[in-house]
């Protein structure tokens, strides 16, 4: 068995740094995709691409039938909360029941390696910063819920078969290749860097700030801003604990430090050499005042070693992405 990766969702915004970093150090790399909020044009040329739903589960077992595969890195699913609340059975159906046929192809074609996306939402308010793996998982909404089952599911199937796995749970993923080949290219996204960069480059009128009457210094929420190649160097370093060997994992991913929505609109403002308009609006349902990770874990068992952890670099990162997308007719930017 080579090294060989089938990427699910590699198409898509944080998929497809995976598969350039993969592919950068020399593993052989198949995309799997639906094209539903991820580009072709995101996913590298070095890379296969299968345009095709992960729940169609025979396209699956086909692809994996020859037995070249020696990890699944699982990005594919739906991913806005609101959304989820709004239509929680997609979301269930999505994340979860296909994901349960994912674990069953690896499992029956004896793929021995599996990562998950997971998040932060699994823990829902916790109420105490920084959070811990061990911190009570109680998600507060249909997304948080689709993701933690199928953490279960992987623990489960793991315990019963010989597949290992490494659970990651993002906090807030910003930035874009320093290289400039990919980034965050959905139309109609709603994470605050994307839309505050999408403001400062003038195609968005500019930026709600969903409520200023939080228990946080500035009244903002605050939240624990990742970029997204140290995010991906995480899932490498997972790979290769689990290729060495190494048990099964479940590991946040933030930098253990926080940044309020004034202090990143701030950071967007001067980074892009003047301000976007902002106005003050609502706070938006299910959002907790202040969520930061305790990475510990993954720098203590993974030797996550960091080498973006820096505001500025993330929003500069993002904005020269955006700059990007506009020169691109055929983007959704
Ligand atoms: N972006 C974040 O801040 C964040 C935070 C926590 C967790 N995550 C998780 O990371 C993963 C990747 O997120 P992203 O930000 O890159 O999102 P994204 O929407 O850019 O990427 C998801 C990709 O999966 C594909 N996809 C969705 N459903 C599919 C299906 N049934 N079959 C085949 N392809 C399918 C989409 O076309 C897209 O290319 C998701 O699982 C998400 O839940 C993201
Ligand atoms: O136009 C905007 C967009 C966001 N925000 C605020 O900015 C903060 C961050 O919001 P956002 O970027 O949407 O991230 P989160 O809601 O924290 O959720 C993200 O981070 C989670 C992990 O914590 C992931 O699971 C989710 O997929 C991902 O959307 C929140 O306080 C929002 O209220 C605004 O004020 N205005």
């Amino acid at each position: 068995m080579g090294r060989h990766v089938l990427v699910t969702g590699g198409a898509g915004y944080i998929g497809s740094h995976a598969a350039n970093a993969l592919i950068d150090r020399g593993d052989d790399v198949t995309v799997i995709d639906r094209l539903s909020t991820g580009f072709d044009w995101l996913v590298p040329p070095a890379a296969d691409l299968v345009v095709a739903d992960i729940g169609d589960t025979g396209t699956l077992a086909n692809l994996l039938s020859d037995g070249r595969f020696d990890a699944i890195l699982h990005f594919a699913g739906s991913i806005v909360v609101p959304e989820s609340v709004a239509d929680p059975l997609t979301y269930y159906e999505n994340n979860t029941v296909k994901s349960r046929g994912l674990i069953e192809c690896a499992v029956r074609a004896g793929v021995p390696h599996f990562i998950f996306s997971s998040t932060a939402a699994v823990y829902g308010s916790v109420g105490a910063d920084p959070v811990t793996e061990d911190a009570p998982l109680r998600p507060e909404s249909p997304y948080g819920f689709s993701k933690l089952m199928t953490e279960i599911m992987l623990a489960d199937a793991a315990a019963a078969h010989s597949i290992r796995y490494g659970v990651l749970r993002y906090f807030n993923v910003a930035g874009a290749d320093p290289k400039g080949r990919t980034g965050q290219s959905t139309k109609g996204a709603t994470h605050l860097i994307k839309v505050a960069a999408e403001a400062a480059s003038g195609k968005r009128d500019g930026i709600e700030i969903f409520g200023e009457d939080y228990p946080t210094p500035d009244g903002t929420c605050v939240r624990d801003y990742i970029h997204v190649t140290d995010l991906v160097a995480a899932h490498i370093l997972a790979l290769d604990r689990l290729r060495e060997g190494g048990d099964s994992l479940t590991a946040n991913l933030g930098y253990g430090h926080g940044f309020s929505v004034r202090q990143v609109l701030d950071t967007v403002d001067s980074v892009a050499g003047g301000p976007i308009r902002r106005t003050m609006g609502p706070r938006r349902p299910g959002d907790a005042a202040s969520i930061v990770a305790d990475p510990s874990k993954a720098r203590s068992e993974l030797n996550w070693q960091p080498k973006h952890d820096d505001l500025t670099g993330i929003v500069e990162d993002a904005l020269r992405w955006e700059r990007h997308l506009q020169t691109r007719n055929d983007s959704a930017g």
